[in-house]
């Protein structure tokens, strides 16, 4: 418990050494805001066609596999009463914390962990703490959640019904972007999970790394931000996303790359964190579910003459299973998690 950065750096002057990032993983500093990062209004609009908002959604998924969506129907005072619980909880005594506590990630249940996926193996430390939990169905997972505080379940609980509800119409009109049959991610997003980073101030942001640069290895993610902090990479060069308020980020991840055989991009993602306000990103990702068997490949619909099929078929958990070895060989690394997966 000890090991959170939540529980002990409070107050703290500069970063312990095994916080230091040698220099070429650190973030630079001359990452900019990106104002092209696409923000997509979802508001039903009778001037606004269906069709418009989905060939935005697909575009940004081409360009991008990254943008951003307003009006996109969970409540602000919903938003917002997630941060404030948030912010709470990672403020609570460590021993609130106890009975969640984990020393590593796990892909299933709840856990509250530091840094990467396994703190133990790691040469250098990453400047967070995460809370993670799977979030459907509701009534199998709350008894793992946290006791504390009080309302934790049941405001959670409201939140992740209505972040189902956009997911779902997001994913909708993506699938009908691409052509596919209705309802199409039904069967490969029965998994929704929600994973909470909390950044505490840090004395050195230049020296050290929030969240090291990743591509999320399930479906598609959907997070909200309350600072400045995540950071894309596209072409090779990190830009800055912009923490429109009670905006969700929308990325893609690498099974929906990989279904709509390559015609959407994912996005590699990182954050940093800034020496002034604690930040929290609270993240929902959606995905195949990781303890059955679930088969992905690319849409049949989508693999033609034209358009050969780019990517194996293959089992998600043999896919998680290489993206956390990835995750965890000494760096530097080659390739990407991806790669593998390629026909
Ligand atoms: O904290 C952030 O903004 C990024 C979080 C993230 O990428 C993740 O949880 O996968
Ligand atoms: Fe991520």
């Amino acid at each position: 418990m000890a090991l959170l950065v939540s529980s002990w750096s409070n107050g703290v002057q500069s970063i312990p050494k095994d916080y230091i990032m040698p220099p070429e993983r650190r973030s630079g500093d001359f990452v900019s805001v990106c104002d092209e990062i696409p923000v997509i209004d979802l508001q039903e609009n009778p001037k606004i066609d269906r069709s418009d908002i989905i060939q935005q959604i697909l575009k940004a998924c081409q360009e991008f596999g990254l943008f951003q969506v307003i009006n996109h129907g969970v409540s602000e005072k919903m938003m917002e009463d997630m941060r404030v619980l948030y912010h709470e909880f990672f403020n609570m005594p460590v021993d609130d914390k106890l009975g969640v506590y984990s020393e590593i990630w796990r892909n299933t249940g709840c856990s509250l962990y530091t840094s990467g996926f396994t703190y133990a193996e790691e040469d250098v430390h990453y400047w967070k703490d995460t809370l993670k939990h799977v979030c459907h169905p509701l009534e199998e997972h709350t008894p793992s959640w946290p006791e504390k505080p009080a309302r934790y379940r049941e405001e959670v609980g409201r939140y992740a019904v209505e972040v189902r509800k956009m997911g779902f119409k997001i994913l909708d009109l993506i699938g009908e972007g691409l052509g596919l049959s209705e309802g199409y991610f039904k069967g490969v997003s029965q998994d929704q999970a929600m994973t909470i980073n909390h950044y505490p101030p840090c004395p050195n942001p230049s020296l050290a790394m929030g969240f090291f640069g990743h591509t999320d290895p399930n479906l598609i993610t959907f997070l909200q931000q309350d600072q400045y902090g995540l950071q894309m990479c596209k072409d090779g060069k990190w830009m800055g996303i912009d923490p429109i308020p009670n905006a969700f980020v929308v990325n893609i991840g690498y099974q929906l790359e990989i279904i709509s055989n390559g015609k959407l991009k994912s996005a590699e993602h990182r954050a940093v964190t800034n020496s002034t306000a604690a930040r929290t990103s609270i993240g929902t990702f959606f995905g195949p579910n990781p303890s059955l068997p679930v088969v992905i490949e690319p849409a049949k619909e989508l693999v033609t003459s034209t358009s050969p099929q780019m990517f194996k078929s293959y089992q998600y958990t043999d896919f998680l299973v290489d993206f956390l070895a990835y995750h965890r060989k000494p760096f530097p690394r080659s390739g990407t998690p991806l790669d593998p997966y390629r026909l």
